[in-house]
């Protein structure tokens, strides 16, 4: 998270305007109702810093956010230094959101570190809503993303898992880096799709896509006082964010100009900067023309929220079958099953791994990558269950809660796949108790992209391998410890043991 580091340099301004308020807390302190206005409950403010206190130094604010809202309720407001927020960790108000006022609540904030990286938000994920978004969520949707495009894809992703398998037998009884291997998989993947052939600025390309992404999770002092413009030309994230924004930019170009120069073979499959390409030259003369920048933000855009979403999905699967070894033998079993006759998995018939689609699903209900979902804002004052909530408000679910309530859920922290099997559950976004892709307008676009970049590898490694925790741990022993940024993913890396089963 960014936060802390900015906290720092924050702390000694809070604490003395925390004397300077101190007395004033305890002759007006609010009550959990906003007694003078029709706003949600929520819990006592300071002057000027508002909630910062209760939320934002949490490690996994998702963690504490579920807490208050045992308190407050599943509609809760919060106000974040200058900033009116809404908690939101019931199915019932997740709706109203995200359906029923879908329009209202469709904007995001603008928000320093993002508007950096998004080329002044204009890229799919960050961009506000508007036409401009409108336009390149249908490029991303109809030409990026299609199903057509993602099968066109099949052969990338078999070698590229392929080779996660060859590096794996060779370091077979070894104890392997799962979380290096995976992301690079992923990594790889999203590259040769993105960019075709491997860039020679990919290692350079890696670390600052991923320096940024690190960055872009956290929640900057700068967007909680807009008004107060010093902080963000005090902000040293800033300065470094500019910094790797620069470097990734003359990369992107580079290639664009690369793809630019070399006629593409007949017959051969497009890659994503090509498809972007053509588009740009059919729409050379029309009215919103897409600029060079415009394909930087959205090839960013498919990296950011593309690569660790995939890959930690994998890595929290992975741990959860190690932690549940009767769950592990079914899953294999399966896989066994539909695969042995062939003797090699491909991805033909990976629609019949059904129990291994529960196991994802009941990873993703536990473990939402995106455990907020990404912050939106309103664009009107509108009311939710007979409260005001103003224009400009930021907007989080909390779907991480939301799906580890017992109100929703048999068992609720218990790894139970078999909740999955013949349910009609789903995460297409309209079962509200369940939402790891979002739901609305602004739900993930990338879910046809990024489910084979997750069953694929899982059916190759429970096929392959069996897999056992080193130095003698226990499998119940595993550290489940998450990480906060814009994917939440394992605190530590996932070291196994691997023994083959089959090659
Ligand atoms: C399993 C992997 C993935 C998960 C769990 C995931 C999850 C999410 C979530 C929760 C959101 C925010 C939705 C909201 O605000 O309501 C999102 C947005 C988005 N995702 Fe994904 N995602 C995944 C894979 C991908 C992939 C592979 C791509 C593209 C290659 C992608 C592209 C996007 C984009 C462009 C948005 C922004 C949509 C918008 O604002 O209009 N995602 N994703």
């Amino acid at each position: 998270m960014e936060l802390p580091n900015n906290f720092s340099n924050f702390t000694l301004m809070l604490s003395f305007l925390f004397l300077l308020v101190l007395f004033k807390i305890v002759t007006r302190r609010s009550t959990s109702k906003n007694s003078n206005s029709n706003l949600p409950p929520g819990p006592w403010r300071l002057p000027f810093i508002g909630n910062i206190h209760q939320t934002i130094g949490s490690p996994l604010p998702h963690h504490s956010f579920k807490t208050l809202a045992q308190k407050y309720g599943p509609l809760m407001y919060l106000k974040l230094g200058e900033v009116p927020y809404i908690i939101v960790s019931s199915r019932e108000v997740a709706k109203e959101i995200l359906k029923t006022h879908d329009l209202t609540f469709c904007d995001r904030p603008n928000l320093m570190l993002p508007k950096i990286f998004s080329y002044n938000n204009t890229d799919i994920l960050f961009s506000a809503y508007g036409e401009h978004w409108r336009q390149l969520r249908r490029i991303c949707v109809i030409e990026l993303l299609s199903a057509k495009r993602v099968q066109s894809f099949r052969s990338i992703r078999e070698e590229e898992v392929s080779d996660l398998v060859k590096s794996i037998s060779a370091n077979e009884g070894l104890v392997v880096n799962l979380s290096h291997m995976i992301f690079s998989m992923t990594y790889g993947i999203t590259a040769r799709a993105a960019l075709g052939k491997r860039s020679k600025h990919q290692q350079l390309f890696r670390s600052a896509i991923n320096g940024i992404v690190n960055m872009l999770g956290g929640v900057c002092i700068a967007d909680l006082y807009p008004s107060i413009k010093m902080l963000q030309r005090m902000s040293r994230a800033k300065t470094k964010i500019e910094k790797i924004h620069r470097e990734v930019d003359t990369i992107m170009q580079d290639i664009i100009n690369d793809h630019k120069s070399i006629h593409k073979e007949e017959g051969k499959d497009e890659n994503l900067m090509e498809a972007l390409i053509k588009i740009q030259q059919e729409n050379e003369e029309s009215q919103h023309p897409l600029t060079d920048d415009n394909m930087k933000a959205i090839i960013q855009d498919m990296f950011a929220a593309g690569t660790e979403t995939s890959s930690g999905v994998v890595l929290w699967v992975m741990s959860e079958l190690v932690k549940n070894p009767t769950v592990m033998e079914k899953v294999q079993a399966e896989v066994s099953e539909v695969f042995d006759k062939k003797g090699y998995v491909d991805e033909t018939q990976i629609h019949e791994l059904i129990y291994l689609k529960s196991v994802i699903k009941e990873t993703l209900r536990l473990h939402p990558i995106a455990p907020l979902l990404a912050p939106r804002e309103s664009r009107e004052r509108c009311k939710i269950n007979g409260y005001e909530i103003p224009a400009k408000t930021r907007v989080i679910i909390n779907v991480w809660a939301i799906g580890r309530d017992p109100k929703y859920w048999v068992e609720a922290e218990s790894f139970k796949p078999e909740r999955f099997l013949n349910s009609p559950i789903d995460f297409r976004g309209t079962d509200f108790e369940f939402l790891p892709f979002g739901a609305g307008r602004r739900m993930c676009p990338g879910i046809g992209f990024g489910l084979p970049n997750v069953e694929l590898p899982l059916a190759q490694l429970l096929y392959h391998f069996d897999w056992k925790l080193p130095n003698e741990i226990k499998n119940e022993g595993l550290d489940m410890t998450e990480s906060f940024g814009l994917a939440v993913g394992r605190k530590h890396d996932l070291c196994l043991i691997p023994t083959t089963r089959r090659l």
